[in-house]
């Protein structure tokens, strides 16, 4: 189960947060001040837990690796840690590659059960989960075996035609990293993907990231987003 954490430093400055009346830091201290109870993963301490969500080469991945240096956050991708399994000798290795090569979506118990193990791993409490969920069932079972929602969601919006030269120009040799799947991925996110950010902004959750631009003013925005977190750092040690 989840500690109570930071009970001591939020007592003290519950009042002194509150009085900024900004929505984000409220959502912040409940997240923080609120015993989820639950026993998903190990820790003690609940994480704070963000969604980066977003279409096939839209830069999920470019941006997580920037958050993560500047903002100290664990950086989990689902589909690298899939695509490590699908390497090592697996079990689910074979399947793991022929979903991947199809554009399809890996069954949830597998991709959450590498996310749980990188939750536990992970040497931050702040993850970035990069990636997932794919589909409103993959977002259920996430709900349901971990126990928790994440705290926050980015959305990185880039056209499709972007998306496409990105992947093409990628040139890391992934095996869905050509027309035919580009294809197939982008008609799942389409009809898979969409419905889970369109649930998490009914529940005001999603921060949508305009994703053109050079690298650096996309991440300005990602910044503007994280940086209204910091209110919390003196805090909560964020
Ligand atoms: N703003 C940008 N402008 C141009 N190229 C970019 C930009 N952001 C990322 N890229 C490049 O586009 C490619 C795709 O980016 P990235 O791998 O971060 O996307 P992704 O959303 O993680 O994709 P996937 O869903 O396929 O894993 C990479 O080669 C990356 O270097
Ligand atoms: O939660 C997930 C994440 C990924 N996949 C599969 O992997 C590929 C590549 O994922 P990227 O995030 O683009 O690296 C994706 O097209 C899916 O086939 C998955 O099934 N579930
Ligand atoms: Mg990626």
């Amino acid at each position: 189960m989840w500690r109570r954490f930071a009970h001591l430093s939020l007592s003290i400055s519950r009042t002194k947060l509150q009085s900024l009346q900004d929505p984000t830091v409220l959502k912040l201290i409940n997240t923080f001040s609120s015993d989820a109870g639950n026993d998903g993963v190990a820790s003690s301490r609940k994480p704070f837990i963000t969604f980066v969500l977003g279409g096939p080469g839209s830069g999920k991945g470019t941006q997580c690796e920037k958050i993560a240096s500047i903002f100290g956050f664990a950086h989990l991708s689902a589909g690298e840690l899939l695509r490590e399994e699908m390497s090592s000798p697996s079990e689910n290795g074979e399947l793991i590659r022929n979903v991947i090569k199809e554009g399809k979506i890996v069954p949830s118990a597998i991709t959450i059960s590498l996310i749980k193990r990188g939750i536990n791993s992970a040497t931050s409490d702040k993850i970035l989960i990069d990636g997932f969920p794919r589909s409103e069932e993959n977002r259920i079972a996430f709900e349901k075996i971990i126990g928790v929602e994440p705290d926050l969601v980015i959305f990185f919006e880039c056209p499709e035609e972007e998306m496409v030269k990105r992947i093409l120009g990628r040139n890391q040799g992934r095996i869905d990293d050509n027309m035919e799947t580009i294809r197939k991925r982008l008609k799942v996110f389409e009809d898979l993907n969409m419905p889970v950010v369109e649930h998490y902004s009914s529940k005001g959750k999603v921060h949508k990231i305009t994703a053109t631009g050079t690298v650096d003013e996309i991440f300005e925005r990602v910044r503007q987003v994280f940086a209204s977190l910091r209110y919390l750092k003196a805090f909560l040690s964020f």
